[in-house]
């Protein structure tokens, strides 16, 4: 947890900043006598092993830093020695070793000339939010450092290794997930089998496992899957990416049951199969009359259909294609239930809308598996496509569409909710003074600060710009102020820096309650909270105002 001041958290970034480019020059010192020895003797494995790790180091560095030219042609260069390194024969082949490193020295000017300096920290709050712990693991105590701070100010606490061998002799609090760089130890076990390695120290520890290195190769990702992890982060990392991505894997989606539809007319089979998939948790719909199967799949909005090939009067195929040629059900997935085995057919059917065939008779235990496998692949993707990529909040679209879902949920099955409208204060003023991209790293400080403080059941979206809104289930106005209030100080107290200057923006908010406004349909709830959100701007912003009746 940060509880530092403000000024001493710049002061730290600054100084982390001058020692990196103090290790700058000694690197290069190094470089350069490496690179003298080379000319003498090219083919000297020893020494062109030192320098690709002094590549390797510089490229995982030096664009975190700000070095992003330096950063991106080292990377380059490492990458080609790598190559080389790892060709049975000694390397035949001469590179221009001299050339490298005046394109290397070139390249650090041009840096030190643009100097683009951006971070976000966090000044002591007094507000304490329920921190997600980071274990941190990187041998580079600068780049240490300088991530814990930045991961600090996404509102993780971190706790650092230098080595991944400490981590077993922590009895301390199990972490919510490690980030480790994937040569985060000096074991020889590391160099000679790296997957083996990691899987062994991970062997006893139970949450996600994030690795992160210098290399954008197939094989350090495929490593680093093999190991293991959950994902892998090139670096110079980009922590909005980074600390959006560990924001979702720390706090999980709720998982929703399956929806499935079976359409079958053998209403024996149909039933069994209901049963098998309702005790896997799956929520299952039978349908034994085709003709209402647009009304059925409009009411329960299935995620997939089990559907039987030869129905009364019409086939499976036909049913599929008449999905397809509505626009909302183009992709649903359809599965056909059949024992057909006449070749033509089938294809015919896959060709009319299907997507897959299960044999009957039926293996009940992988339907299920194929189902969960199914709907887990279409609604990740119907995620990414709703979801906005700066923030990774829902889109425009999507929150309204979220909005009015849950107005006719509750007319069903009665129940408060509340909707807020947030916006920025003065934010063109921040895109006019720092950029663009400042303003956008701002925008996406607030979707991560929203994603941590409210509930996976809220909806959260991002309205448009540097607007946002919330659908608060099972909350009311009340509930809702405090909260939103909550949130408001905690982003106020962010401290974003850009270019060497720092600085802080707020929020306002308007509120609003459906037990508030009972004759509000959705549209209608969206503006009270909209003109809530007006009269906040307009009685001197970084407040949160009720809407009125
Ligand atoms: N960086 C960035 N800026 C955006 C984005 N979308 C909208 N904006 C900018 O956000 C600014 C919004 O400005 P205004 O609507 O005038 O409001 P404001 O300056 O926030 O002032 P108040 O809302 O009255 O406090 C405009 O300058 C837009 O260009 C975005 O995705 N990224």
């Amino acid at each position: 947890m940060i509880k530092a001041s403000s000024n001493s958290l710049t002061a730290r970034m600054e100084t982390l900043r001058i020692a990196y480019n103090k290790r700058l020059k000694t690197d290069f010192k190094e470089l350069d006598i490496l690179v003298e020895r080379l000319t003498d003797d090219a083919s000297n494995t020893e020494y062109l092993k030192l320098l690709h790790s002094c590549f390797h180091k510089m490229a995982g560095s030096a664009g975190t830093f700000g070095f992003q030219q330096l950063g991106r042609k080292v990377r380059e260069y490492e990458s080609l020695l790598s190559e080389a390194l790892k060709a049975p024969q000694p390397l035949h082949e001469t590179f221009p070793f001299a050339d490298w490193l005046d394109d290397l020295q070139t390249a650090l000017k041009a840096d030190q000339k643009s100097n683009p300096s951006v971070g976000i920290e966090t000044r002591q709050s007094s507000l304490s939010l329920e921190e997600p712990l980071i274990w941190l693991v990187e041998r580079d105590t600068i780049l240490q450092q300088y991530l814990t701070h930045q991961l600090q100010s996404f509102g993780f606490s971190v706790k650092s290794f230098s080595d991944a061998l400490h981590l077993a002799d922590n009895p301390a609090k199990p972490p919510d997930c490690i980030l480790v760089d994937h040569h985060g130890s000096q074991a020889k076990a590391l160099l000679s089998d790296p997957v083996l390695f990691w899987q062994e120290c991970f062997k006893t520890i139970d949450c996600p496992i994030l690795f992160m290195g210098a290399e954008e190769s197939f094989n350090a990702r495929l490593n680093a899957l093999r190991s293991g992890g959950h994902g892998y982060f090139v670096k110079p990392l980009d922590m909005i990416k980074l600390t959006s991505f560990l924001a979702q894997l720390i706090k999980p989606e709720k998982v929703e049951p399956e929806r499935l539809l079976i359409v079958e007319d053998d209403q024996d089979l149909a039933r069994h199969c209901q049963s098998y998939l309702e005790q896997a948790g799956m929520q299952v719909v039978c349908l034994d009359h085709p003709q209402a199967l647009f009304e059925t799949v409009s009411h329960f909005n299935p995620d997939l259909i089990l559907m039987d090939l030869w129905l009364p009067d019409i086939s499976g195929a036909e049913m599929a294609s008449l999905l397809r040629q509505v626009d909302r059900w183009a992709h649903m997935p359809v599965i056909y239930l059949s024992a057909e085995s006449n070749v033509h057919l089938r294809h015919q059917a896959l060709l009319m809308g299907g997507d897959a065939f299960v044999e009957k008779p039926l293996d009940m235990e992988f339907l299920v598996r194929l189902c969960q496998d199914r709907v887990r692949r279409v609604r990740h993707l119907k995620q990414t496509q709703n979801q906005d990529s700066l923030t990774g909040l829902l889109k425009h679209a999507s929150i309204k569409e979220a909005i009015q879902n849950h107005w006719e949920y509750v007319q069903r099955q009665p129940q408060v909710f509340s909707v807020v409208m947030l916006d920025i204060d003065h934010f063109k003023r921040v895109n006019d003074t720092y950029g663009h991209a400042v303003g956008d790293l701002v925008i996406s400080a607030v979707g991560t600060l929203l994603r941590q403080r409210f509930r996976n059941t809220d909806k959260l979206g991002r309205y448009g710009g540097e607007e946002f809104t919330l659908v608060l289930i099972d909350c009311t106005a009340e509930n809702a102020m405090s909260m939103v209030n909550a949130m408001r100080e905690a982003f106020a107290a962010i401290q974003f820096t850009a270019n060497g200057q720092s600085f802080s923006c707020t929020l306002s908010a308007g509120v609003v309650d459906n037990h508030l406004c009972p004759d509000d349909g959705p549209e209608a709830l969206l503006e009270r909270a909209d003109n809530a959100l007006y009269n906040a701007k307009h009685t001197g912003r970084n407040r949160t105002c009720l809407a009125t009746h």
